[in-house]
């Protein structure tokens, strides 16, 4: 029963991997996805220079998941490559990714151009999803801003390169969406980020959870597993072949695993679910897959990735 998989025609010896923003911060974090049963692990979203981020407190979990608006706080692209070339050498036949964001085109492109010129060897994936970034609009929901930001990045990056995406909640926004995707040789779409802009409060003390933007973050957890799964699933069916898909929202157990390969994922994340267990949920999540699969009689994801069924 292997729970291996293949992106970007790299092969993965296992298909879980933390979200970008979890465990990924610095060395010490990224160290501990390393170690774990993931099979690769993802940067946090690296910008031109360091961030310290909003406000604390900026991230709360909920029985159902979480909140945060973290405001993007990271080590600066620079640190991250450093990291990550570390690990090539320590393990040469292993691919990791390196996410980025920049806050305008050319600093995608500035971003880019550095990855370039490194010794970076993994997936490059580009969030256009944080919404967290006071007066910094969601990119996801902003289609021709999208489809220049990939005609740029296209014109200076030749390595393999996805797109981290926000949730989205109508048809036609799949459609549009989906169109623009086609245009360009990604190697995958990630969907989804967290559901924007949501809010918790503590009714005790009357007051918000998270102290930025009153507090209004992005939601992950529980909440966000039928909106995640919806995402995957539809841009599975619109999507050409070639771009694959990296299932993300939801995930804290071998059956939502499960589901979003059933939906069409490749490869799937884990935040919420990892802020809260830890690296060692990679070694849950394998076993009880195994389990799932083993009694389904599936050896391998290719024997169920996108079959789901219908009704009709
Ligand atoms: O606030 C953040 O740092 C953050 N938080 C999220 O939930 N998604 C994102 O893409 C980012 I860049």
């Amino acid at each position: 029963i292997s729970t291996e998989t293949t992106l970007a025609g790299i092969h993965f010896d296992n298909c879980l991997m933390n979200a970008a923003g979890v465990y990924c911060y610095d060395a010490d974090e990224l160290n501990q996805i390393q170690k774990s049963a993931a099979g690769t692990f993802v940067t946090k979203s690296a910008t031109v220079v360091p961030r310290a981020g909003n406000p604390e407190p900026r991230y709360l979990s909920t029985p159902w998941g979480s909140i945060n608006s973290m405001g993007l706080p990271n080590k600066g692209l620079p640190y991250y490559l450093d990291y990550v070339s570390q690990q090539q050498t320590l393990f040469p036949e292993k691919r990791y990714f390196q996410s980025i964001t920049g806050f305008n085109i050319d600093e995608d492109e500035a971003l880019l151009k550095q990855i370039t010129d490194s010794d970076f060897n993994g997936l490059v994936e580009l969030n256009l999803s944080c919404p967290n970034v006071p007066g910094k609009p969601q990119t996801g929901y902003d289609f021709e801003t999208v489809e220049q930001i990939l005609t740029r990045v296209f014109e200076v990056y030749e390595g393999p390169l996805g797109v981290k995406l926000p949730p989205y909640f109508d048809i036609v926004h799949f459609d549009q969406m989906a169109a623009i995707l086609n245009q360009f040789p990604l190697a995958f779409i990630n969907s989804v980020n967290s559901i924007g802009n949501g809010l918790t409060i503590d009714a005790a003390t009357e007051r918000v959870s998270i102290k930025p933007k009153h507090g209004f973050g992005g939601i992950g957890g529980d909440y966000i597993k039928p909106t995640a799964l919806a995402n995957v699933h539809t841009f599975y069916q619109r999507l050409k072949p070639e771009i694959q898909i990296i299932g993300t929202g939801g995930v804290k157990s071998g059956q939502d695993v499960f589901e979003h390969l059933l939906c069409g994922a490749s490869m799937v994340q884990v935040g919420t679910a990892l802020h809260k267990e830890g690296p060692q949920i990679f070694d849950r999540l394998t076993a009880e897959l195994q389990t799932i699969m083993q009694q389904k009689g599936y050896n391998k994801i290719a024997d169920f990735k996108g079959k789901l069924k219908y009704l009709d």
